[in-house]
């Protein structure tokens, strides 16, 4: 097999990252794009010692469940790399996503179907774009898959319509007044990243300008301009003079309005600081915690510890239903935040502490804390072995994982049954409509 070799495939799966997967030769090929059931033509992009990449050239023969979708750039990009599959079928991907990890880890365990979102496009209330100079001119837009190369853009498909209005003024006025796009091979220009935020309880936006300076020629009337644009209440500016493809900075600077937005999860209220982790699926999140509490059959007799807890999310969402909440998380102004959120909704039985988790709660423990049950929700690489065994000597009857990723999941899932814990389903919730990104919920018992 060579590069820009034309071959004709049959589509048989689909990758976790949503690449139509067939075999030729003794070899499995990725072809970007391509659905199980089609048939294509197929170029050789790349080849490797037992697989290689590949893109369509002609569909021969197109699946039933593909969609016609607007800009190809969506899933070029990645940016919605399963928008050309109905909606039905993305949901059952994700259900399969995760069967086919448990069934590499012999674990035979129930997966209910996905949780559909109730909004399957326009859901997010985040959107975090590269700004780069193309064709000579200031653009925004998305960088197409495994590059730096940017796909110009004004219709980010999942992000919320508003926040698109936003980002394409907000670019405007970048042009208007001759800012320099970030060259990252100079590491030279200003503005790296445009981020928008907006609540969807009251519409309110933060935009964030990451620039690779904290301060240049204009950045006041630039500032001043975007406060203008309706709806804008918080202009920030984050610093991030590095050489790095890590997006923020650690220093933020107000330049107009408010520090932080307020959105709301169910009827709890949240303040939203620049760098604050907040789910992005507004209206599926309350669905997602309430699953958990649910499933986790909480009672008013409950202590509960809230490890990751971010700007308190979870406990906030949880502390109605149980006696006490103790919320852990390592970013000391989601703490902060955390804090004013409890006294923002009156809410008394929960308390937030800032440290690691896994170094916290032994020491609870040996105070003469006794908790009934622990929610995780770790970020995509998971728990520690170091968490795991401290959340097991904190012997709680329940452990609430909630999981971004489905393979660091289940990896964790198999060490905690080593540990006397055991699991009886795992259920999806589509927290990410149109990406290959599974969140997940279960619920592990004290055996
Ligand atoms: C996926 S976020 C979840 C936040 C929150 N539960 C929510 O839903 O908004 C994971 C959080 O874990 C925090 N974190 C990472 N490692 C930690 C550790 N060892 N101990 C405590 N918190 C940690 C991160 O700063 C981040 O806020």
């Amino acid at each position: 097999m060579q590069k820009n070799q034309l071959v004709k495939l049959e589509i048989t799966d689909l990758s976790y990252e949503a690449m139509g997967v067939a075999h030729l030769d003794g070899m499995t090929i990725f072809v970007n794009n391509a659905l199980p059931g089609e048939v294509v033509e197929a170029k050789i992009l790349k080849v490797k010692k037992s697989f290689a990449f590949a893109k369509i050239e002609k569909l021969i023969k197109q699946s039933p469940d593909r969609v016609t979708i607007k800009l190809n750039q969506w899933v070029q990009t990645g940016l919605a790399s399963l928008a050309h599959i109905k909606y039905d079928k993305q949901l059952d991907f994700k259900r399969q996503q995760v069967i086919n990890l448990l069934e590499k880890a012999h674990l035979n365990k129930k997966v209910n179907a996905t949780v559909a979102s109730p909004e399957e496009t326009g859901y997010r209330n985040k959107a975090q774009v590269p700004v780069r100079k193309v064709k000579g001119q200031l653009e925004i837009g998305f960088f197409r898959k495994h590059s730096h190369d940017l796909v110009p853009m004004e219709n980010f498909f999942t992000t919320d319509p508003e926040i698109d209005r936003v980002l394409v003024a907000t670019r405007d006025i970048l042009r208007k007044n001759h800012i320099p796009a970030y060259d990252e091979v100079k590491n030279k220009g200003e503005v790296r990243y445009l981020e928008v935020r907006r609540s969807k309880a009251n519409g309110e936006m933060m935009v964030i300008l990451v620039c690779l300076h904290k301060d240049f020629p204009q950045l006041a009337k630039v500032a001043d301009e975007i406060s203008q644009i309706s709806d804008v209440v918080s202009v920030i500016l984050n610093h991030n003079p590095k050489k790095t493809n890590v997006i923020l900075g650690k220093h933020d600077y107000l330049l107009s309005g408010n520090p932080q937005i307020e959105d709301k999860i169910g009827d709890v209220c949240f303040k939203i600081s620049a760098q604050s982790f907040f789910q992005i699926n507004s209206l599926q999140t309350p669905r997602l915690y309430n699953l958990a509490i649910e499933k986790a059959g909480l009672t008013s007799d409950d202590t509960v510890i809230d490890a990751y807890s971010g700007i308190g999310t979870i406990g906030l969402s949880v502390a109605k239903h149980v006696k006490s909440v103790r919320g852990v998380e390592i970013v000391k102004p989601a703490v902060q935040d955390a804090k004013e959120n409890a006294l923002l909704n009156g809410i008394e039985n929960a308390d937030y502490v800032c440290g690691k988790a896994e170094e916290l709660m032994p020491s609870w423990v040996s105070e003469g804390m006794k908790a009934d049950v622990i929610f995780v929700d770790p970020p995509r690489k998971g728990l520690t072995l170091e968490f795991i065994e401290a959340s097991v000597k904190t012997n709680p009857q329940k452990i609430v994982y909630i999981s971004c990723n489905p393979a660091t999941m289940v990896r964790d899932l198999t060490m905690y049954q080593d540990l006397g814990y055991d699991f009886e389903e795992i259920t999806p919730v589509d927290m990410f409509p149109q990406t290959p990104h599974v969140e997940c919920v279960t619920v592990l018992e004290k055996k």
